[in-house]
């Protein structure tokens, strides 16, 4: 053997024993291979099912290489210690792609024209490797501005991804914006009902629609429906205004935005080289990687943030400052007078974080619901009964009937429960190094609470699989189960809790229970409850009798 390959074989070893000892710094979990990790055994489809399992073995606590190494808390307890007693130390996020591209890029310092020759294509594979080596550079881009006959003109500017928003960012930023969006979500819905209402106008186009086009007796699809429904809701929140069903084109454009994006970050399966820009952040300059793997998220990212910002300035250009805000977006405009740490960009972030948060989970939860409780026709009536005996002959519910409908808001915890639908999203980095379970989280780690697992498998749920929504009651079948509620961790737990529960548990409860007054659904197919997996696990595509009462 020559000197050459005596080197690579000691450098190829070299690379074993320190990988091996980077492992060692982790939670102990499943044997990762040097460069791929644990991508090796682990599968797409079942992802969530699979680290359930391995946290059987390892306490709650493990690591997983992706090949960024990723600890993993599946039980209640672990969560617990990680995201409510240290949650300071677990309220970081990410910050790189493809989290980092829902902040909006800022574009800074002065931009300098060149032109580049060659045919089109030519000259977009020279400006791409340009921008490889500058973004090696840090911060500087090359950004495409317009092409004219054979030559392309493009800019070198200094780009930066400031934090902005609620749900990836971290620090002061992420303190601020979340507590002034939850006060004035408060102050939308609890000060002086205005929420109710606006739920009941997105409800009154959902009938409207239900009565137009479902006759009672041929199968129908009520997703898009649904999403219409909890679209517009959030829609009137933030701009205060809905779509009607006759003319949902920008609906559908904006809500295909938001798909496409959930659909690209759906690790693992549609694309895998999320996962190594998410490793290895250079890799997003490298061709293919980087077009799969950063750059078709970025321009999708670019087209929402496109998107509401023009809804934000219609709002914006309307509002007169002596009026009482009606939206989210007012109410922002008139903190933003008072609190220097509020401007604009923020806006357009939480309202991009709401929309992405807000609208696929809960029109997802309506969907399961309605799959579990045609599984479950005794129980779909017996939840009618129950509203009947509230409301009489009325159509319609309102949130002062909540307290009269102990089995209603049960059967809501248990179908958030079984229907248990986040999957591998929400990750958080832990800022310090921290002890969770006798094991050290080095600082900068990135961590998973897996709300699954203890929803699917936490002792507290007896027969866990049984679809039961009086384990969240007391035997006197009113009192709520505190315990059993303590743990229904679907919002998540501490810092990070979900920042729109009470408004997506007004919606489940109106929406909901409004369709049950007026409907009955029945089954045309045979029920499949094996969730499609993706950033939420989705139902399959069903369709049922919606028969009106
Ligand atoms: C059934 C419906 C919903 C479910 C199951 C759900 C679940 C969650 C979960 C599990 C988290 C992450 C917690 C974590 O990081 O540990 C979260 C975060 C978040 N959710 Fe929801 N959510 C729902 C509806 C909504 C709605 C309607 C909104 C908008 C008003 C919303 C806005 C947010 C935001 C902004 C965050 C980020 C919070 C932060 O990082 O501080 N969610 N949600």
């Amino acid at each position: 053997m020559g000197n050459g390959e005596e080197l690579i074989g000691l450098a190829i070893l070299a690379y074993f024993v320190l990988f091996y000892r980077y492992v060692r710094k982790y939670p102990k979990g499943p044997l990762p291979l040097p460069l791929i990790g644990n991508l090796y055994h682990l599968k797409a489809e079942t992802l969530h099912e699979q680290l359930h399992e391995i946290g059987k073995q390892y306490d709650g606590c493990f690591t997983v290489f992706l090949p960024r190494p990723v600890v993993i808390f599946t039980t209640f307890e672990t969560i617990k210690e990680s995201m409510v007693t240290n949650g300071d130390n677990f309220a970081g996020k990410a910050q790189v792609p493809p989290e980092s591209l829902l902040h909006k890029v800022r574009m800074n310092g002065s931009a300098s024209l060149a032109p580049c020759l060659g045919a089109t294509s030519v000259g977009s594979l020279l400006i791409d490797y340009l921008e490889a080596a500058l973004l090696s550079v840090k911060n500087i881009c090359v950004q495409r501005m317009f092409s004219h006959g054979y030559l392309i003109w493009f800019a070198v500017v200094d780009v930066q991804h400031p934090q902005t928003g609620i749900s990836v960012s971290d620090g002061d930023v992420w303190k601020e914006q979340r507590k002034v969006a939850i006060r004035i979500l408060g102050q939308l819905g609890l000060g002086k009902n205005l929420m109710e209402e606006k739920i009941n106008r997105s409800m009154d186009e959902m009938f409207r629609q239900l009565k137009d086009n479902n006759d009672g007796v041929t199968p129908f699809d009520v997703s898009l429906t649904l999403q219409l429904c909890i679209g517009n809701i959030m829609n009137e929140t933030l701009f205060g205004y809905h779509f009607e069903y006759t003319n949902t084109e920008r609906f559908e454009y904006f809500n295909g935005c938001v798909s496409k994006h959930l659909k690209s970050i759906k690790v693992l399966q549609d694309n895998f080289y999320v996962l190594l820009v998410q490793a290895w952040p250079w890799t997003k300059n490298l061709p293919f990687i980087g077009e799969w793997g950063f750059k078709e998220l970025h321009q999708n990212a670019a087209t929402y943030h496109d998107f509401i910002e023009e809804e934000v300035k219609a709002v914006a250009d309307k509002y007169h400052k002596d009026h009482e805000p009606t939206n989210f977006v007012e109410a922002y405009l008139v903190e933003m007078e008072k609190n220097p740490a509020l401007d604009l960009i923020n806006l357009h972030a939480i309202a991009v974080d709401f929309w992405l948060a807000g609208m696929e989970t809960t029109s997802t939860a309506l969907r399961w619901s309605l799959l579990q409780l045609m599984k479950h026709p005794a129980e779909q009536e017996r939840i009618r009964a129950e509203l009947i005996s509230v409301v009489g002959n009325s159509s319609r519910i309102d949130m002062s009937h909540r307290t009269n409908l102990p089995y209603f808001v049960a059967s809501i915890n248990e179908l958030l429960r079984v229907a248990n639908m986040v999957s591998f999203v929400f990750v958080h980095r832990c800022t310090e190094d921290t002890v969770i379970d006798g094991k050290l989280i080095p600082a900068d780690t990135f961590v998973y609470p897996q709300l699954y697992s203890v929803l699917k498998d936490d002792p507290i749920f007896e027969n866990p699989t049984e679809y039961r929504p009086s384990r969240f009651l007391e035997d006197d079948g009113r009192t709520a189960n505190k315990k059993a509620a303590e743990r229904m961790i679907a919002f998540g737990m501490g810092r990070r809790q979900c920042a729109g529960e009470a408004l997506a548990r007004m919606e489940l409860f109106l929406v909901l229970g409004t369709l049950l007054l007026n409907y009955r659904f029945i089954p045309t197919e045979p029920i499949d409850l094996n969730p499609v997996f993706g950033t939420v696990l989705v139902p399959r595509p069903f369709k049922c009798r919606v028969e009106p009462l």
